[in-house]
This record gives C-alpha cells, structure tokens and sequence, in this order.
C-alpha cells in the first residue's frame, strides 16, 4: 500500500474523521477499498467531544428530573437540585475526557490507514497531511477523495467580540464550571439545548432572539412550548432583539452586551449559538477549481457538482447538519465510490435508489432533547406549501391521549401531521411534548416509506403510550 513513508496511495482519501468520515471509511473498506483517514483534531469529530455526546450527556439528567418531577408520588423526592458537578462528570465520561485512542483504534481495527494532520487537496486526486510535528505526507487516490471536514461556529464580527472571549458550541459543552449568569444569542438548536443545561445547572439565563421566537425552522408551536418551559425554568428570553457590540472588562470580569433597543446587560459568559461554517478554508479548494471557505454542493451520491472523484459528505455539503443524517450519507456516498470504483453494475441513482441520498430533501429527523422535547421529520405546513404541495395540516393535543397524561400530570404537547392530499400520504410529522423524542422513528417510517395513510390506518398503536396519538390524528384526517 504505501511505497515510502511520504507517498503512499490509496483507492480512496478520506479527510475529516468525524463521525462522517468514519463512516466513509467503514464502507469503503468492507467493500475491500484500501482507505486513508486523515484528522486533524480528534477521531470522532465535533459529534464526539464537543456537539452530541457532550451535550445530550448535560441534558439527559435535565430531562430526567424534570419528568420526575411531573410524576406523583415521586415528584417530592426529586424536588432538590442537579448536582452540577456529577453532571459535569458525567459529560466528561461520555466525551471520552477528550481523548480520541478508543475511535483510532476501531479505524485501525477497519483496516484503514491513519493520518494525524491538516489536510489539504493538492490537485485531482492528491492530498498533502501536515502532522503536528511538521511532517508531510502525499497522498495520491486511485478513485476518490472524500471531503467530511464538518462545520465550525460562527461568531458574528460584533465590536468587541473577540475580546470577550465569548463561548460557542464548544465551550458551551465542555465548561467545567456553571457560569453564575449566562447570555445566549441565537434560538436555533444549539441555543435551546444549552439554555435547558445551563439555567438548571444553576445559571441565570437570557436568551437574545432577534427573531420573533426559538426554534424557527420547526413548526411554530414548538418554539413557543419549549419557550415557555425554559420561561417557568427561571429563563429570561427575549425577542426582537439583537447585541451590537460585547466588552469583558478585564481577563475575569464580566462581560457587558449592548442591545439595539439600548439596553445593557451584564453577564458572567456569552454564548453564540449563531449558527455553522463549513471546514473549508484551509481545504486546498483553490487547487481544484473550488471557492475556499465555501459549503461544498453535491449530487445526491454527495460527488461535488462538476467532478468525477470528489465526494463531500456530512455538514460540510449542507444538506442537513445533523450527525444521523451525515452517517445516511456517508453509507450512499460509500456504495457509490465503491459501485464507481469496482465498475461492476450501474448506480441506482434514481429517487429512494441505493446510491442516492433522497432522505435528506424529504424525511429528515430531529429530536431537540429540550424540556418538552420536540422533534420532527419531512416538511412542516410552511416548508410544504412553499414547495408547491396541496396539504393538509392536522393538529392534536398530545395532552388528550392516555398514555401523556400517564406520562406525567399536567401534561403540556402538540402534534401536528402534514398531508399531501394528492397523494394521500405524509408529508411531515412534528411532536413536541416530554418523552417523544423515541416516538419520532415511527413518523420517519410513516414520511420516508410514502405509507399510504389508509395504510397507516391499520398500524395500531398500543394502549397506554404516548403513540396512540397517531390513532388520534389519523381520525382527525379522516373525519
Ligand atoms: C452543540 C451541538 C450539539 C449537536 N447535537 C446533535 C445531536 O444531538 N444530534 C445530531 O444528529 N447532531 C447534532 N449536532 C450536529 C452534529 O454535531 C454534526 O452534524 C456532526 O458532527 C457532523 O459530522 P461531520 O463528520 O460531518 O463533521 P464533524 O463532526 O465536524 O467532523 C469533522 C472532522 O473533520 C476534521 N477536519 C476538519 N478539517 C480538516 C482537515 N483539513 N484535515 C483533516 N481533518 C479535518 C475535524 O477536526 C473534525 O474532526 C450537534 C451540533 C452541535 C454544535
Ligand atoms: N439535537 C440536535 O439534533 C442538534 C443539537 C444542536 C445542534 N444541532 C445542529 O447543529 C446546527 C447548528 O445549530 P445552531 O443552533 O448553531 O444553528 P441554527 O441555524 O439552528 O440556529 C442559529 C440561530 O441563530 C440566529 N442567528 C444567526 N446569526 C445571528 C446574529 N448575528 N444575531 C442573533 N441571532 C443570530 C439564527 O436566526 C438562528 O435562529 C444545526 O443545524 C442543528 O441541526 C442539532
């Protein structure tokens, strides 16, 4: 495989070892491709140490009391704190203390080759690694190159901003101290999620939005639930609002946030949760007729539009920023290199193919692991009517099914069901209410199988749970 320690080919480069990457990987070496990975940080990427596992590691305890909480006879004895510092533990265990020898291990396990370093594109086919200590590495591909370099925080170039030293997704998840106050901008996913750590880890939070409420990509009602929980939780959300500038006065003082309505508020740390850029600028784009900084389009195999041997798989193509969805992709693109590579039989590229990623433009699945959760797969009634659908919305009060009320008293959720009324299957699923985060696969089944809903009408759900309220917005449908 390798013919000298700096030159070594490959049938296929694989940069990036998040958990894209990896997957690229995995795939290319069971169909018996011989595979380099190259990494700069951590084998596992962003998921691994400071975005999934860190973070859903904070919430999971969150969620728990707060279900608890809501369940007689045993609300009294979880009525007491979080204790922050096992929490914290916690989170250190499942982001493996931000050491990486366990995921190296199982690539080498795969029989891949790995390479610590900065990757770059050097032309067609060729990559250069620049390890740590200097070091260079070029790496030629027979067939492909997958690029998997994931995303970064933005932080909005606000006067005084890099002075303040201000907190991103990173820190947010891996803090070893609760902040006493904590100023969050942005009321995307990100925001929410850390907002429902934070203020019950003990925090003040505020929430700046400069929209008109969280979580804006998903149906309206989730916002407004998960906003009001976070409100009862102690949390100060505001909208309508925005910071024009930041300043921390001195290495440890407190950082004070200037709003566009005039406001001051003072905080201990300042979170921007603002968002994702692609890994791309340091990439060598340049040297392949490509836009350093820019996310990479492709075709539904992940190729980048234009080249027969460069694939970008998971955030950095910005199909759908989530790792699942990445992982999906990485499985597509995988089969297509090696199908491509291998020349055996032709691609089935066609709408739900092998060899294409179809699920990302019709059913993508998110759960926002908040107190309520809300999650939810395919279009929303805004999403599906600006795609041109004639649909149907139908909503049902999660409140109303036994298995919610069950669950915990004074249950607060929604659901809603979008349908296309042409084709009479569903568009769209989106519930927001404790304990649904589980119910959403059986959406995902509903949306990306294209069940007919007379069909579904015959898929019952079990008494008590929480699922029947499909039984609830199928009668609503049908009158
Ligand atoms: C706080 C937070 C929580 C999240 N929670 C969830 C969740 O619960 N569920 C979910 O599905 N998604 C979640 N996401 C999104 C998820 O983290 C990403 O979608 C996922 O990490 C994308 O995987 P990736 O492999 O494409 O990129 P990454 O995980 O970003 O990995 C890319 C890797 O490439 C490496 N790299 C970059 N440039 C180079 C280079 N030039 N040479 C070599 N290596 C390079 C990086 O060091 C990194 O290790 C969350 C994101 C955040 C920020
Ligand atoms: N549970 C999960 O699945 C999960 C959890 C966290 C993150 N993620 C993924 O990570 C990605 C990043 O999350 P995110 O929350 O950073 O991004 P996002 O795009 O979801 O939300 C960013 C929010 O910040 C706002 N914003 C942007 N610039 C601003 C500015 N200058 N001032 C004020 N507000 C501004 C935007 O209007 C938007 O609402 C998402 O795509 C998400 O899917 C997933």
């Amino acid at each position: 495989m390798t013919d000298a320690v700096e030159n070594a080919v490959y049938d296929v480069v694989v940069i990036g070892a998040g958990p894209v990457g990896e997957n690229v990987a995995d795939r290319t070496r069971a169909a018996g491709l011989s595979t380099a990975v190259v990494e700069t940080e951590l084998v596992g990427g962003e998921c691994s140490y400071w975005a999934c596992m860190p973070s859903k590691a904070l919430l999971r305890p969150v969620v728990a009391r707060a279900d608890a909480r809501k369940v007689p006879g045993l609300s009294a004895a979880v009525q007491g704190p979080l204790d922050a510092a096992a929490v914290l533990a916690h989170r250190d265990d499942y982001a493996s203390h931000w050491k990486d020898d366990g995921q190296v291990a199982w690539l080498e396990g795969i029989g891949a080759d790995f390479y610590r370093g900065q990757g770059r594109l050097t032309g067609t086919k060729a990559v250069s690694v620049t390890g740590p200590d200097g070091s260079e590495h070029r790496l030629t591909a027979r067939h492909a190159v997958a690029v998997c370099t994931g995303s970064r925080a933005v932080v909005p170039d606000l006067p005084g901003v890099a002075d303040a030293r201000p907190w991103t997704s990173r820190e947010a998840t891996s803090a070893k101290e609760v902040p006493g106050r904590l100023v969050i901008v942005g009321g995307g996913v990100v925001g929410v999620e850390m907002a429902t750590v934070w203020q019950a880890l003990g925090a003040h939070v505020t929430m700046l939005i400069r929209g008109k409420g969280l979580l804006p990509k998903m149906e309206p009602f989730a916002g407004e639930l998960v906003a009001e929980a976070l409100t009862e939780a102690g949390a100060d959300i505001r909208t309508g609002v925005s910071a024009t500038s930041v300043r921390r006065a001195g290495p440890d003082g407190p950082v004070t946030v200037e709003l566009d309505n005039g406001e001051r508020i003072e905080t201990d740390e300042i979170l921007f949760a603002t968002g994702r850029a692609p890994r791309t600028d340091d990439l060598g784009l340049e040297t392949v007729e490509l836009k350093p900084g820019s996310w990479l389009e492709v075709d539904d195999s992940c190729r980048v539009e234009g080249s027969n041997w460069l694939y970008a798989v998971g955030d950095v193509n910005h199909r759908a920023l989530l790792t699942h969805q990445g992982k999906y992709q990485a499985r597509i693109a995988g089969a297509a290199i090696a199908a491509r590579a291998q020349g055996t039989a032709p691609l089935s590229t066609e709408r739900w193919g092998a060899h294409a990623a179809t699920a990302d433009h019709a059913a993508v699945p998110q759960v926002v692991f908040t107190d309520p959760e809300a999650a939810s797969v395919g279009l929303t009634l805004a999403a599906a009517e600006r795609a041109g659908h004639r649909v149907r919305a139908v909503d049902h009060d999660l409140a109303a099914v036994a298995g919610s009320g069950l669950y915990a008293d004074g249950y607060r959720g929604h659901a809603r069901m979008i349908v296309d009324l042409d084709r009479e299957i569903v568009l769209g699923v989106t519930f927001v209410g404790p304990g649904i985060g589980e119910l959403l696969h059986s959406a995902t089944v509903a949306v990306a199988g294209e069940v007919p809903i007379d069909r579904l009408w015959h898929a019952v759900p079990a008494y008590p749970t929480i699922s029947e309220v499909w039984l609830r917005l199928l009668e609503a449908y049908r009158g």
